[in-house]
């Protein structure tokens, strides 16, 4: 799958612009600020129907503008693609294929798979267990829409069981039947989340672990550890047992919505332990292995983005993390680097097909 072309008209500080993408690698150079990223962001915008950076659609939008249009044109399978996402302010935003609106934008995900490595991935290690169940679940839905629907299913029944447990409280009242349906929901669910995350992660570690290994060569031992509740229990007996817990506190306390990925080097967390440039390595190899679980899953390359890579790495690595893409046989590639002649020698080792987009 090849990005052909781009439009940007108002997004972020891009006025009005066209790009005409090589068919390997596109590289993005230019002092801080010019709007590197935002490229890649609005790329990203196509394949999500959101930002990576800004969940906030009106800050997208260029200041003193109403509205952003996205374009990208694609070329997939051999066929062509047209992706448009617009927003205006004060409205939800559309993502359009071929001229034709999607009522969902989950239907949408996995039609161009991309995969981002960015500076922002650092919230991996250093946030809470939300950011890395949404990593496990944003590669599988990428290459699974049946699991995006369920657990969108499963979301809004947590919702839904969260309301009733307030509104039991709030009246002094408890109806066993009506949450009798919820957790049944739950753990009907659940159950197939958790079981497709341990399926995942049961091919994506050994994947993740080779990749770690070729850029560090090999000193140090990391691992990827699934906790989940559900490991000992059905989510049935869980909702049962921490039913008081969860009256007195008015939520779901337990469920897959509480699942987390343990992060290890040389057994210690790596939030606590690691070096900046250990966690960096750790979070690309993360991204590579992503890369090629949703290649072997989707039989699509996925474009991949490399945001500011290269800094903070010492050469060796740069060099190992761009023969690990080569070696995986990457479709096309977006770099962004402020560092237009360290970016050019390292694509020249790997493809005589570039462009350099100078920014300014
Ligand atoms: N909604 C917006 N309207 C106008 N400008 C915006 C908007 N959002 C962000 N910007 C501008 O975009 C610029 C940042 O762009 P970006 O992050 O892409 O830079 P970059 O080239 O990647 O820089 P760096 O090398 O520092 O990472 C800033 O100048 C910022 O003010």
């Amino acid at each position: 799958m090849i990005l052909k072309s781009l439009v940007l008209l108002n997004y972020k500080n891009f006025e009005s612009r066209n790009f005409d993408f090589d068919e390997k690698i596109n590289c993005l150079v230019g002092n801080n600020g010019v709007g590197k990223t935002n490229i890649l962001d609005a790329i990203y915008h196509l394949s999500f129907g959101k930002s990576y950076f800004n969940p906030i659609t009106s800050q997208n939008i260029r200041h003193d503008s109403d509205f952003f249009v996205v374009e990208g044109i694609y070329e997939k399978q051999e066929r062509e693609e047209k992706v448009i996402v617009s927003a205006k302010r004060g409205q939800k935003k559309v993502i359009k294929r071929n001229g034709k609106a999607y009522d969902t934008f989950s239907e949408h995900i996995g039609f161009l798979p991309l995969v981002i490595i960015s500076p922002a991935d650092r919230d991996l290690i250093t946030e809470g267990s939300e950011t890395r169940r949404k990593f496990i679940d944003g590669v599988i839905s990428q290459s699974d829409q049946g699991y995006l629907t369920t657990l969108l299913k499963y979301t809004k029944a947590v919702s839904q069981r969260n309301a009733l447990l307030k509104y039991f409280a709030a009246n002094h009242t408890f109806d066993q039947d009506t949450l009798a349906v919820y957790n049944e929901q739950l753990h009907e669910l659940g159950s197939v989340i958790y079981a497709k995350r341990k399926e995942f992660l049961a091919v994506f570690t050994p994947i993740f672990l080779e990749r770690y290994h070729a850029i560090t060569s090999g000193n140090e031992e990391v691992s990827l550890t699934y906790q989940s509740k559900l490991e000992h229990t059905d989510l049935l007996t869980l909702l049962q047992t921490h039913l008081e817990k969860d009256r007195a506190l008015q939520y779901t306390s337990v469920g897959v919505h509480k699942d987390d990925l343990a992060f290890t080097i040389n057994e210690h967390p790596i939030k606590k332990f690691g070096s900046q440039g250990q966690q960096k390595s750790f979070l690309i190899a993360l991204k590579l292995a992503q890369f090629e679980f949703i290649k072997m899953q989707s039989k699509v390359n996925p474009l991949l983005l490399l945001d500011d890579v290269f800094d903070k790495l010492d050469e060796t690595r740069v060099e190992h993390i761009i023969k690990l893409v080569d070696d995986q046989n990457f479709g096309q590639l977006f770099i962004s680097d402020t560092h237009a002649d360290r970016t050019e020698n390292v694509v020249k080792k790997i493809s005589q097909s570039y462009k350099m987009f100078k920014l300014s």
